[in-house]
Formats: C-alpha cells, sequence, structure tokens
C-alpha cells in the first residue's frame, strides 16, 4: 500500500485531542489544507512493553491461530503492522457490518521517530495523570491513522469561514443486552437480570476506580424506545465517567472527571456552576433563554439517535456474542489445542457442596432464590451446552471465537454524533429538526474505535467476567443480609 508520509516538522502544528487506552488521538491546528479538520490516532505502548520493536518486523502482527481465524480476510491475517491491522479489520469487517455511512476507515500514514517524540513531549502536561502512569506513545510505531476530525464539519467549498458552532456528543454505550445462553453456570444466573455494565460499576467503586456509580443503563441506550434513550442520555450528562464527552466547535466541553474539560462532572446533580458552564456554551447552538438549552440538548441527541438505525446496527453486532464469555472460553482452549483450563478447575470442583449465596441473584435489591432443583436442572444444561461446545467442528468453533471477538469490538466503541445549526446556504447534509425548538441542524453520526480484540485476552475476560459477578452477587447478598 502506497502510505502518505507525515513530515516531522508538523509534528508542532498537532494538538492533544484525547486518549482510550490503547491510542492517543490529536487534533490538527495548523495550515496544511491537506490535515486541516483531521485527527491523527497514535498508538500507545504499556510502560512495561517498551522492548517491542514493530519496525523491522516483516512477518504478520496476528499468530498462526488467529490468521487462521481470519482467513477469509486476507488484508487482515496478513497485516505486519498493528496500525495496518487495525485498519484492515475496520475496513473488511466493521464496516460491512455496521454500514459504510457510519464508519471512517482511516488512512494509515507513515511517521517517523523523531515526529513521534516531538509530538510525545508537546502533549505530554495535556494528558491525565493516571493515563500518562499507564502508557505512553509508541515512539517506535512506523504508522498513524488520519481520520476525519468528526467534532467538527468540514467547511464546505464556497464558505469562506465557519459561520455556525459545532456541538459533537460522543457516546461509549458499552454491552447492550443481557446474555441467555445456557453455557453460563447457574451461580451466575444475575447475569440474566442485571447488565454487565451495572455489576462492573461496583466492582470498580470498590477498587476505587470510579468517584459514583453511574446511573447510565445501557440496557435504556438500546430499548428502541424514545423514552429509553432520553432517560440513557439524561444518565449520562449525570454521571458520564468515560462513556460521555461533548465537544464545542472541536474543544472538549463536557466528560467525566479528570479528562480535562471545561465542565467535569462526576455527580452533577447539585452542581449548579458545571448547569451554568454548560447553558453558556450553548448560546448560539440553542436558541433558547438560559436554563432550557441543557434539557434541549438532551432531547435533540434523543430525537436523532432514535431516528437512526445506528444503534440497532450496534446492538445487532454485539449479539455475535451468541455464547457469553463462559462458553467462548471453552473453545478458545480447544482452538489452541490446549486442555480446558475452565472444565478441569470445575470437575476438581464437583462434588463440593453449592454455595449459596452464589446460587442466589439479586433484582434492584430484591433477593431471588434459585432453589436447588431449578440450579440442578440448569446445572445440567450447562453441562450439555458445554459438552456440545466441545464437539464442535474447528471450523464452528472458529467462527465462535470470531464472531465473540467482532462483538467485543462492538461493545467497546463509541458513537460520535456531530450538530450544526442550519444557516442560509442549503448543501447534501442530513438535516434534523430540534423537536423543542424546531431549529434545523445538520448532523452527521460515526462509530470511532473499532478496533480488533486479540485472541490472547480471553482468558482476562473470563476471569474479569467472573470477579464482577461475583462481586456483584456477594455484596447485594451481604447489603441484604445487613438490612
Ligand atoms: O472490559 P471493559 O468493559 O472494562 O472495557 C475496557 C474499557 O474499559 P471501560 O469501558 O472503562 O470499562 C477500556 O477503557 P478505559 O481504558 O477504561 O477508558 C478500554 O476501552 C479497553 O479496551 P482496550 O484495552 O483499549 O482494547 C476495554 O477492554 P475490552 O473489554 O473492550 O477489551
Ligand atoms: N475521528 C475522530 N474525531 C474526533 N475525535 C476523535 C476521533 N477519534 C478519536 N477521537 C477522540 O479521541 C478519543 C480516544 O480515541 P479512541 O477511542 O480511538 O482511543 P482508544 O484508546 O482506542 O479507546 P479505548 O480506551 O476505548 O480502547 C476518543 O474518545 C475521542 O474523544
Ligand atoms: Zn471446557
Amino acid at each position: 500500500m502506497a502510505t502518505m508520509r507525515m513530515a516531522d516538522e508538523e509534528a508542532g502544528a498537532w494538538s492533544y485531542k484525547g486518549e482510550g487506552a490503547a491510542n492517543i488521538v490529536l487534533e490538527y491546528i495548523g495550515a496544511n489544507p491537506a490535515l486541516v479538520g483531521k485527527v491523527l490516532r497514535l498508538r500507545k505502548t504499556l510502560r512495561d512493553h517498551k522492548i517491542k520493536n514493530t519496525i523491522s518486523e516483516k512477518a504478520p502482527v496476528l499468530i498462526n491461530i488467529e490468521q487462521s481465524i481470519w482467513a477469509d480476510w486476507p488484508d487482515v491475517a496478513s497485516a505486519t503492522t498493528t496500525e495496518i491491522l487495525q485498519h484492515a479489520y475496520v475496513k473488511d469487517v466493521m464496516l460491512p457490518l455496521l454500514g459504510k455511512e457510519y464508519v471512517d476507515t482511516g488512512v494509515p500514514v507513515a511517521i517517523s521517530q523523531n515526529f513521534l517524540a516531538a509530538v510525545a513531549q508537546n502533549i505530554q502536561e495535556k494528558r491525565p495523570i493516571w493515563r500518562q502512569e499507564n502508557a505512553d506513545v509508541d515512539l517506535l510505531s512506523p504508522l498513524a491513522l488520519l481520520i476525519s476530525d468528526h467534532t467538527k464539519f468540514s467547511i464546505l467549498p464556497g464558505v469562506r469561514e465557519k459561520v455556525q458552532s459545532t456541538i459533537a456528543v460522543e457516546i461509549k454505550p458499552k454491552c447492550g443486552f443481557l446474555p441467555t445462553t445456557t453455557t453460563m453456570d447457574p451461580a451466575n444466573v444475575v447475569k440474566k437480570d442485571v447488565s454487565r455494565f451495572a455489576m462492573h460499576q461496583h466492582l470498580k467503586y470498590m477498587e476505587g476506580k470510579l468517584k459514583s456509580i453511574s446511573s447510565y443503563s445501557p440496557l435504556d441506550l438500546f430499548s428502541g424506545t424514545s423514552e429509553g434513550i432520553y432517560h440513557a442520555i439524561e444518565s449520562l450528562f449525570r454521571t458520564p465517567q468515560n462513556n460521555l464527552r461533548v465537544f464545542i466547535d472541536g474543544t472538549k466541553l463536557f466528560s467525566g472527571v479528570g479528562e480535562g474539560a471545561k465542565a467535569e462532572v462526576e455527580c452533577m446533580r447539585d452542581d449548579e456552576g458545571v448547569l451554568q458552564i454548560i447553558e453558556d456554551s450553548l448560546e448560539g447552538f440553542i436558541p433558547l433563554p438560559l436554563g432550557e438549552r441543557f434539557k434541549t440538548l438532551q432531547a435533540l441527541i434523543t430525537e436523532l439517535l432514535y431516528r437512526s438505525d445506528m444503534l440497532n446496527r450496534l446492538l445487532a453486532v454485539q449479539k455475535l456474542d451468541n455464547y457469553d464469555i463462559e462458553g467462548a472460553i471453552h473453545i478458545y482452549y480447544d482452538i489452541l489445542e490446549t486442555k480446558c483450563n475452565v472444565c478441569l478447575s470445575s470437575s476438581q470442583l464437583s462434588g463440593k457442596r453449592v454455595d449459596d449465596v452464589a446460587s442466589m441473584t439479586f433484582v434492584k435489591g430484591e433477593q431471588l432464590t434459585v432453589n436447588s432443583s431449578l440450579h440442578n436442572d440448569m446445572k445440567n444444561q450447562q453441562t450439555e451446552a458445554v459438552a456440545q461446545l466441545h464437539s464442535l467442528s474447528v471450523e464452528e468453533k472458529k467462527k465462535i471465537i470470531r464472531d465473540f471477538l467482532i462483538a467485543a469490538t462492538a461493545k467497546d466503541c463509541s458513537i460520535i454524533l456531530a450538530l450544526q445549526p442550519v444557516s442560509s446556504f442549503t448543501d447534501e447534509r442530513s438535516i434534523i429538526c430540534c423537536p423543542v425548538t424546531k431549529q434545523q441542524y445538520f448532523y452527521k453520526m460515526f462509530f470511532l474505535d473499532l478496533d480488533l480484540k486479540r485472541l490472547k485476552k480471553l482468558p482476562f475476560y473470563h476471569e474479569l467476567d467472573q470477579k464482577i459477578v461475583s462481586y456483584y452477587a456477594h455484596s447485594q447478598a451481604s447489603r441484604t443480609i445487613s438490612s
């Protein structure tokens, strides 16, 4: 693939925009017309994993078994750098599933170590401390992805400068359905009633990673009803964490604590100062008096999400996870041709008494005891379902793992919506009407962060899953006992 090269002298023209666990994103603030309106997505490297040099590697990034899982997508299977791998995965796997109108694959660009070193130094103080402690820009990365900045609209031909402000809302929805598969241990039956997001909140809170438990529910967002979506949006604004970010003209206005936004919120119910900043910032965007703009913004976002098929598409891809990690993990060991650790440890445990606490489920504080005969029925079903998984053909197993990994991407990606009031000119952009003010807005909607998840993560996923569920079940049990 012919690749554009980023000039080292451009390093100073890239400014920090944001980051996740795996990538840092920079926005272009220079004057090169080919780069105006673009962001650059750079790979990070864990602080203790700096030795890996990918520059001279010509071998595929994926290990043999991964190459065979993705064999029908040759550009994915054969990619020799992480950036080419991720680009091919978005283009060939995720785009056809999610829709080309919602996926921007970006373009890989070559970057030098000097460029990366200069950029890394320039952005250091803008990065959240906790992110700095975990990972740095990967100075050995030969490529980065150049993508349109979806917090802004490109300036239209013939229009000399921006006339209206743009608001962009980024949502990380997480998993929007409850698993129903019989491959789950009956001790974890609570997973059929409480979302993984909600349970994970309790674990993160106990570990000190959160200041409060989120009131957001992915099940509301994916409910398919405008009431559910509105409720989810309201909750996201109340407890944004890393699930909501709002940008005005490309600058982060609102987010969870520690992300460097003007208005940072963890629990804003009583925070008049934060509300004031938001209301003020919406002047010129929502033509209503102070005090009425914020709610209207939430209604506008709801309308946009409700009318589009983006959430439904995403949910369908998330649901490719048919067997839950509790099923997929068995297949993981099979395709690696090693003994199934899970079956091995459950056979070692068999004969022990069923843990009374673990065989209860708690829904909104209400205790539902799974009686022992029901528990035994469920256990038998699980044993049968797991045996069936182990007996599938290699091709069937590869498909299950592939679908599981695709679903994992869909459970961790973000949606970004950008809106700009329609001014006098017209063009081919899509338009939505605000349900409250009837003001018209241009809009665009994209998925962000559609990275491939690696096969080696499965044991970690399983371990985390068990930790999340058992902590939740036990914490609910002790709450019930003490009340
Ligand atoms: O496991 P989860 O649900 O906590 O998701 C991880 C995210 O955590 P969060 O959404 O905050 O709970 C996590 O996000 P944060 O670092 O917490 O912002 C990453 O997105 C991680 O993906 P990767 O390591 O970049 O491939 C995510 O890991 P994957 O599970 O998607 O591989
Ligand atoms: N095309 C884009 N336009 C505007 N902003 C972007 C774009 N891509 C990414 N960003 C911003 O940069 C942030 C980090 O990007 P991204 O989600 O790709 O990182 P990540 O490390 O892959 O995330 P995760 O932690 O979920 O793995 C995003 O949350 C978003 O705010
Ligand atoms: Zn097994």
